[in-house]
């Protein structure tokens, strides 16, 4: 056990590194898909399952917990490891991207960001220093900083000014962390589709001698090729022995292309959340068991998987269940989901490991493209 936050790369095949993070509540490994948890709660899913599934890091959302329950109530009943009982690293967001999508009302200046919540419609105010505080509040081990993520398509000027303004906000946002043992923050790269601002936001946030990077303003509609191209400029730009967090990805192929790339964590409601909507991630590509097609198909979704989920119940059956509206259809997709997301981070750190990125990667296309014969 370590008091300390620790990266260590163990193998690197092409860009793409196989690390570490020892933290105090525990060590994730590299490349890692983080569920969402942003409530308290990954939706559908008992946390000891989740751990189970072999996650060992989950996100909670500053915005959502700040609002409901409140971040001083969390911090009153011991924390958010305590409250949710998770008592593994949490990586919490820290509202910006959340109020940006689903405040009202709301406002942004140098101060901050100011809005009207979705819940009650009572006014916040947020900046960078409050961020970071209610993160600290949250008990949260890696902390993001305040930032904000540009919509696109933007104009140049308007992406540098927004990315200047996140530069600005990671400083404070590291006077306001100081020294918290054992915790990380991380700062995030901004500069839209531009590769010289996505360079120069690197390169300043570099100089700040964070604990991590994340990579932000992506996975907001833009065409893969556009992301992977900005991937392509920023991880070269970026500490070698830290680690790098590609925010909101994504699909199978983005993390398996992004890993090929340099990124090593990952978050995103696409298991959780396509679950909830009937939607089956596996390895011969996604199942949507709403279609008609399945209603009377006795197969499960992957007899090979050790995943009950996935490998005991009938398309047929998951198919009624959705059809249905049951509960149980979104817990069973959800656990599928989350367990194939796992498989496939832990496919990737082996083939890292064994030096076979490449091929493992085309195997996993490969499958994907076969469907579901
Ligand atoms: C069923 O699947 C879905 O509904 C669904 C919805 C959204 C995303 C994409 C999420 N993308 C995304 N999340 C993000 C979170 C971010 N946080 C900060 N602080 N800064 C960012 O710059 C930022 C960018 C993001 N991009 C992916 C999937």
């Amino acid at each position: 056990m370590t008091q300390s936050f620790q990266f260590s790369l163990l193998a690197t095949d092409g860009a793409a590194r196989r690390g570490e993070v020892s933290m105090p509540r525990g060590t994730i490994r590299t490349p890692a898909f983080m569920p969402v948890g942003t409530a308290g709660t990954v939706k559908a899913m008992y946390m000891d399952q989740v751990r189970d599934l072999g996650a060992d890091i989950i996100l909670g959302n500053t915005y959502h917990l700040m609002l409901r329950p409140g971040a001083e109530r969390v911090a009153r009943l011991g924390g958010l490891h305590e409250f949710a009982r998770w008592p593994h690293p949490i990586l919490t967001d820290s509202g910006g991207f959340q109020v940006m999508s689903l405040a009202q009302l709301r406002k942004l200046s140098e101060k901050g960001v100011t809005f009207k919540s979705h819940i009650d419609g009572v006014v916040h105010e947020m900046s960078p220093e409050r961020s970071i505080e209610i993160q600290g509040l949250l008990g949260s081990d890696i902390q993001m900083q305040l930032d904000e993520c540009v919509a696109l398509p933007a104009e140049r000027d308007v992406i540098e000014r927004s990315m200047e303004l996140s530069l600005r906000w990671a400083d404070r946002c590291k006077i306001a962390f100081g020294d918290q043992p054992g915790r990380a923050m991380f700062g995030i790269v901004q500069g839209g589709d531009d590769e010289a601002l996505r360079v120069r936001s690197a390169e300043a946030l570099t100089g700040l001698d964070l604990k991590g990077y994340a990579v932000g303003g992506l996975a907001v509609g833009e065409p893969q090729p556009v992301m992977l191209a900005m991937l392509d400029a920023v991880c070269p730009a970026l500490p070698q022995h830290k680690p790098r967090y590609l925010m909101g990805v994504g699909t199978p192929d983005d993390i398996v292309k992004s890993v090929q790339r340099g990124i090593d964590m990952f978050d995103c409601v696409m298991p959780t959340r396509a679950g909830r909507h009937g939607l089956a991630y596996t390895r011969h590509g996604k199942i949507n068991l709403r279609n008609a097609r399945h209603a009377e198909d006795s197969r499960p979704l992957d007899a090979e998987s050790d995943c009950p989920a996935a490998r005991d119940y009938s398309r047929a059956y998951l198919h009624h269940l959705v059809k249905a509206g049951e509960a149980l259809g979104g817990m069973l997709l959800t656990w599928n989901n989350l367990s194939y997301y796992q498989s496939l981070m832990q496919g990737l750190r082996d083939a890292i490991e064994a030096g076979r990125l490449a091929d493992h990667a085309a195997a996993l296309a490969e499958g994907w493209a076969r469907g579901d014969l």
